[in-house]
């Protein structure tokens, strides 16, 4: 009952959302957690209540200033006695105030949690700490989509707070991340809550586009609609470069957009993300940057331009819409050349594991693009859910009717053509070849294709493509090449 009049009174809230008063309870008990729940469910509520209820401290790890300063403002705002310590503290007494247990809930920095002297550990011990919560927990992990190298000194913590109880959180995890999480931190015997990744009111879609200024001008008249039938939209660039000529697109025709990007200073950085907040932007357009921490309920549209890096930030990217649980859409543009950017990503790679994890990761985002059965079903199975129909309903797979036509010789064709490649090229080359390209590599292949190929199907052009978008190219040529595909 204690737990329902807390949240009452902090937060107006009469319920519990699922998995919410079972985590704070083991929480509360001295149990190790890891919570992996979707974008918008409520985890945070899961390391706000305890510290109200036992009356000791919480300690939050967060990887961004921005985003932990959002949330003090908001929990002071409900009457919590919340602060955070990092390098933008311009309180001197921040600290000090925070050692002698003046505060429910002390945010900080994996830096500042892992260099903060051990005498400051020790004196809010002894008044008292109830948790330790790693928020966005998958920064911990190689095999994750945004590893950070400070994350994972975090272990250091469990030797000088012994008996506080650990709780990992994040959106989104596979199975090997949440071992990870749990290895990393250490974790004794975790009470594991993992909750749905299904976002029903979402509708997935993808579209193949060739890069340019007429698919600009499409994507502006699509985005005037939805400005005309209110509710944000943001749209998700690749490049910085993108961003700012989308932007200035929709700003042409009198939309009121504005941009978010790594190359913008703090404060325009802040500026903008407080117009959109405000409604004061009918769309964002930015790139990944504009990542954690927006809590704008009534998000309609995500929109990316380009396929993204990782599946696990496409669905994090795509889950800011529709918080209020309405129903809103995710759709995402790619083009072939898009796939040619995994060496750019795999350069952020610290480690060969790491190299793996983005080259992994990367792939998923690419079969996603080009799969052409349920959306929803490869994006919960991706993450360990079963989705036990072969159809949600909510996808353009599954509401598009398509045509069906027997294309087994062109996919026999374009699967000779690439074992003629020897493995070695990327997907290009035996398109090449069964278009009859005049390049050099192309007519080498395309030698050893003769045999194969009579010259006529020039109607192969169009084919190949679409064949090497639908069929599960990995898998393929795991059979006839037994080589490592990659694609440029
Ligand atoms: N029990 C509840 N009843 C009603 N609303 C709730 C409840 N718990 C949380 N919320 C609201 O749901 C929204 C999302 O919560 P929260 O920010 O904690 O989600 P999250 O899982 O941490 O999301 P993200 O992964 O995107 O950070 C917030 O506006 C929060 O106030």
């Amino acid at each position: 009952m204690e737990m329902e009049s807390t949240l009452k009174e902090y937060y107006g809230f009469s319920t519990f959302r699922p998995y919410q008063k079972e985590i704070i309870e083991k929480i509360l008990g001295g149990r190790d957690s890891l919570v992996v729940m979707a974008t918008g469910s409520g985890k945070s509520l899961c390391y706000q209540v305890p510290p109200l209820i036992a009356k000791k401290t919480a300690i939050v790890i967060s990887p961004l200033i921005s985003l932990m300063q959002d949330q003090v403002m908001a929990l002071k705002q409900r009457g919590i006695k919340a602060e955070h310590l990092s390098t933008a503290q311009t309180n001197l007494s921040a600290q000090r105030n925070a050692e002698n247990g003046e505060y429910d809930i002390l945010y900080m920095t994996p830096e500042k949690a892992c260099f903060v002297p051990n005498s400051f550990w020790s004196r809010l011990l002894t008044t008292g700490i109830c948790l330790v919560a790693v928020d966005e927990a998958h920064c911990i992990s190689e095999w994750g989509h945004d590893f950070r190298v400070e994350y994972k000194q975090l272990y250091k913590l469990r030797d000088v707070l012994l008996d506080v109880p650990f709780v990992g959180l994040t959106a989104t995890a596979t199975e090997k991340v949440r071992n990870d999480i749990v290895d990393s931190l250490r974790m004794k015997d975790p009470h594991v809550a993992i909750g749905s990744f299904d976002r029903k009111n979402l509708y997935y879609g993808v579209k193949s586009i060739n890069r340019g200024s007429s698919f600009v001008d499409e994507l502006v008249a699509q985005i005037s609609k939805h400005v005309a039938n209110a509710g944000s939209t943001i749209v998700y660039c690749t490049t910085i470069k993108d961003v700012q000529e989308i932007t200035k697109s929709l700003c042409e025709v009198g939309i009121k957009a504005g941009m978010y990007h790594g190359q913008m200073s703090n404060k325009a950085r802040e500026e903008s993300h407080r117009s959109f907040i405000r409604d004061e932007l009918q769309v964002m357009v930015a790139t990944i940057a504009f990542g954690m921490g927006i809590d704008k309920p009534d998000i309609r549209h995500v929109i990316h331009y380009g396929c993204p890096k990782s599946l696990e930030s496409y669905y994090q990217e795509s889950g800011r819409c529709g918080r209020d649980g309405i129903t809103s859409d995710c759709w995402l543009y790619f083009s072939r050349s898009d796939f040619g950017k995994a060496e750019f990503y795999c350069g952020e790679a610290s480690s060969v594991n790491q190299k793996k994890a983005i080259m992994d990761s990367f792939m998923a985002a690419q079969r996603y693009c080009m799969k052409a059965t349920c959306r929803r079903k490869l994006l919960l199975e991706y993450f360990g859910e079963t989705f036990a129909s072969n159809k949600c309903g909510n996808c353009d797979n599954c509401t598009d009717s398509k045509e069906e036509s027997d294309i087994s010789r062109e996919a026999f064709l374009l699967m000779g053509c690439i074992q003629s490649c020897g493995g070695y090229w990327g997907l290009n080359l035996p398109i090449d070849v069964l278009r009859g390209s005049r390049h050099r590599n192309a007519q080498s292949v395309e030698v050893l294709m003769i045999v194969l190929v009579d010259r006529r199907p020039r109607r192969l052009l169009k084919t190949s493509l679409t064949i090497s978008h639908t069929m599960d190219l990995e898998k393929i040529f795991q059979q006839i090449g037994g080589r490592c595909w990659v694609f440029n």
